[in-house]
């Protein structure tokens, strides 16, 4: 059963087309949403949030549209991005005030319980809050929430190893029901590699390919040896070859390996090189296509 259905979704803006985005997203599942800069990931993620009108296209959230039920529907999506939206001023009680106010499925003993949890302090101003307090506390705002789909935006953006850690912990957490599933953009991959069991790749707002983490792990080979070894036929099948002082370094389709032969050394890609490499081939290579 899927939470998130996105189709066909068209946006313009002057010098960019955000081009038919197509995908679905399981209950209990968390995907990557990933791209290189102004590659649309963002204005996708408007788009999901009504922050902003498609001009075409479709999104559903636990079957039903925006327009059905536009209370409902925002109620189900917890939203944190790598801006803090309360207002620097306001302090922990504010926040409690405000989140009853706005969202009725708010429950403060669950808010107050993260907040011990994390060390939050009571009594400072959130504009003396560092990066990653402030990130913890706009986690507990959305996780106190009866939310369905948690979307995030580059929210691990600046944190600590230790507090990023504690952050996938908590979108684990969020998921294990199986009933719920996270949106996840951002541009630290091995954040993904963690977590994610599917990846969305775009570019210049279309969409490259959609994988399971698994699929685009075996479907690569990371491929390292001498240039005076490749040939003609060899090269052509190379993604995103780098030249460096002891060699080349790519990526190949597996399918391919026993044709390169024991001349060179392989070894299992990460989602970063994979997406390096096939950033670097400019073509936009995927096995999958
Ligand atoms: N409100 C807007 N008005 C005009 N152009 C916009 C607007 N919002 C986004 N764009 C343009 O749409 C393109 C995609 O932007 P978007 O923010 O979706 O990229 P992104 O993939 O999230 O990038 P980044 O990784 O840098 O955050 C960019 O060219 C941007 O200038």
């Amino acid at each position: 059963m899927n939470l998130l259905e996105v189709k066909g979704l068209y946006k313009s803006y002057s010098g960019f087309q955000l081009h038919d985005i197509t995908f679905s997203l399981p209950k209990g599942y968390i995907m990557g949403y990933i791209g290189q800069n102004g590659a649309g990931k963002t204005t996708t993620i408007n788009l999901i949030t009504q922050l902003s009108n498609a001009d075409k296209g479709e999104v559903r959230i636990d079957g039903m549209t925006y327009a059905q039920n536009p209370i409902s529907y925002k109620e189900m999506i917890g939203y944190v991005g790598d801006e803090f939206y309360f207002p620097k001023e306001f302090k922990l009680k504010d926040i409690r005030l405000i989140m009853t106010k706005f969202f009725s499925t708010f429950q403060v003993d669950k808010f107050n319980q993260l907040v011990e949890e994390w060390k939050l302090p009571e009594k400072k101003k959130i504009a003396e809050y560092s990066r990653g307090m402030k990130v913890k506390l706009m986690f507990a705002s959305v996780l106190s929430r009866d939310t369905k789909l948690l979307i995030l935006d580059e929210a691990t953006n600046g944190l600590d190893p230790v507090v990023r850690n504690d952050v996938l912990k908590i979108l684990q957490a969020y998921i294990e029901d199986g009933e719920k599933s996270i949106l996840f953009s951002t541009h630290i991959l091995s954040d993904l590699e963690q977590i994610a069991d599917y990846i969305i790749f775009i570019n210049e707002g279309k969409m490259q390919f959609k994988a399971s983490k698994e699929e685009l792990i075996d479907q690569y080979l990371l491929i390292k040896g001498a240039e005076n070894e490749i040939n003609q036929s060899l090269r052509s099948k190379l993604i995103g070859k780098i030249n460096g002082d002891f060699g080349f370094e790519a990526i190949i389709s597996a399918d391919d390996a026993t044709e390169f032969g024991s001349r060179f050394v392989y070894e299992k890609p990460s989602i970063d090189q994979i997406v390096l490499h096939i950033i670097k081939n400019g073509e936009m290579t995927y096995a999958g296509n």
